[in-house]
């Protein structure tokens, strides 16, 4: 198979663990006889400093003439001081609204022997796997008017949370289908006993629910799911929720997983061209150090390779390798305990190749018996 890859590796830690998924996909492309092209663009900080806005016309230009997009991470303190309509933050949203990518799909799934690096007890973490389908082009992130004014005590700012009734639904609809290929259960996260957008968005869950009749709706606000998430997590399948909301309740379920650095997520648009992108960010504490978890990275690659290519077993071989490497103790900072041995990103990309290498042995071994 021959595919167009656009690598946007970002600021920060992006660049390292887009580096790791790089060499990830380029051994499975030799190992499955595919050709993939790796294209690369600039998003964020570092293309605030190389052409002066966050997401330059050669970037978007770049991710539509390719058939995949990998995102690392943007921002950093090296930006904080830009005007709000040039922060690395904007490169983000503007691509995602531009890509049209409403729908973000992050799975949080507790590996087994990841459960030490929890604070969780191993009973609240048994069962664990659901998914949270936030919405990503819409909500309080993109909502008119935004902005200050005035001056002293009297200045005054505001965002704006807004929603079609359109853009509700095909979120809504988009959860519904991904329960129903899982365990058929919808919970819909709103604050509708405050927000009249909640109250909307609460309407239209009702209504998308008839179409999906063996599909269980419950409704939770924000702040009860907040709760939930870490006192019964394994209740949930799928959660859909507003742009603010996903992107809060997300980084608190990561903490399931043992850590940020293991959430990979898709953002997918109805016209198939769809970007992945881990759920952390650009890490500035850790950034330049060779330090970063590269796994939510590579997981990210491997959605991309279900989801974009179809292709199932090459994904599954990426997850089985992470799978297999955690299983080994391999570790990087973020989930070593004291005792245990921290590998750098390089180190932990390496073993990751040397487990798909092994695992392809065998199966070539396999293959001369069979
Ligand atoms: N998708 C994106 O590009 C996102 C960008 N950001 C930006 O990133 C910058 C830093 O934001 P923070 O609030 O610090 O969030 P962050 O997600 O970058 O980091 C939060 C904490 O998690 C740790 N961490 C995150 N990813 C890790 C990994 N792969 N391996 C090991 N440890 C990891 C960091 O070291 C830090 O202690 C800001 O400029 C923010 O706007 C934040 C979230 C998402
Ligand atoms: C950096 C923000 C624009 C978004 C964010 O935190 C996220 O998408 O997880
Ligand atoms: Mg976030």
């Amino acid at each position: 198979m021959k595919k167009t890859i656009a690598m946007l590796p970002g600021d920060g830690i992006g660049r390292e663990v887009m580096n790791g998924a790089r060499e990830v996909l380029s051994v499975i492309a030799e190992q499955y006889g595919h050709e993939f092209n790796f294209t690369s663009g600039l998003i964020g900080g570092s293309a605030i400093d190389e052409r002066g806005v966050p997401l330059p016309d050669e970037t978007l230009e770049l991710c539509r003439n390719a058939d995949a997009v990998l995102l690392g991470a943007v921002g950093g303190p090296k930006w904080e001081n830009q005007a709000p309509a040039n922060r690395p933050e904007r490169g983000l949203l503007a691509i995602r609204k531009e890509l049209g990518l409403y729908a973000n799909v992050r799975p949080v799934k507790a590996f087994e022997c990841l459960e030490e690096r929890s604070p969780f007890k191993k009973s609240v973490l048994q069962g664990v796997d659901f998914v949270i389908v936030r919405e990503l082009t819409g909500g309080l992130y993109f909502g008119k008017p935004s902005g200050r004014s005035g001056s002293g005590e009297k200045e005054s700012a505001v965002d704006t949370l807004v929603y079609t009734k359109e853009e509700v639904r095909r979120i809504i609809k988009a959860a519904f289908e991904m329960a129903s290929g899982r365990r058929k259960k919808v919970t819909s996260v709103d604050k509708a006993n405050v927000l009249e957008s909640s109250r909307m968005w609460r309407e239209t869950a009702e209504e998308v629910k008839k179409e999906y009749p063996e599909v269980e709706l419950e409704h939770m606000l924000v702040d009860n799911a907040a709760m939930q998430l870490i006192q019964n997590p394994a209740r949930f399948d799928v959660i859909v929720t507003e742009n603010l909301f996903g992107d809060i309740l997300s980084d608190e379920a990561s903490v399931l997983t043992g850590s940020l650095g293991m959430l990979p997520s898709s953002s997918l648009s109805l016209n198939g061209l769809h970007l992945y992108e881990p759920v952390h960010g650009s890490a500035p504490d850790i950034a330049g150090e060779n330090k970063a978890n590269p796994l939510a990275m590579v997981l990210s690659a491997a959605m991309m390779l279900r989801t974009s290519f179809g292709l199932e077993e090459e994904a599954s071989a990426v997850e089985s390798a992470v799978q297999h490497v955690l299983n080994a103790g391999k570790r990087t900072g973020d989930l070593a305990a004291a005792d245990e041995q921290v590998l750098t990103t390089e180190e932990m990309i390496a073993e990751i190749k040397e487990s798909l290498e092994e695992d392809n042995a065998i199966i070539h071994i396999m293959e001369a018996y069979a």
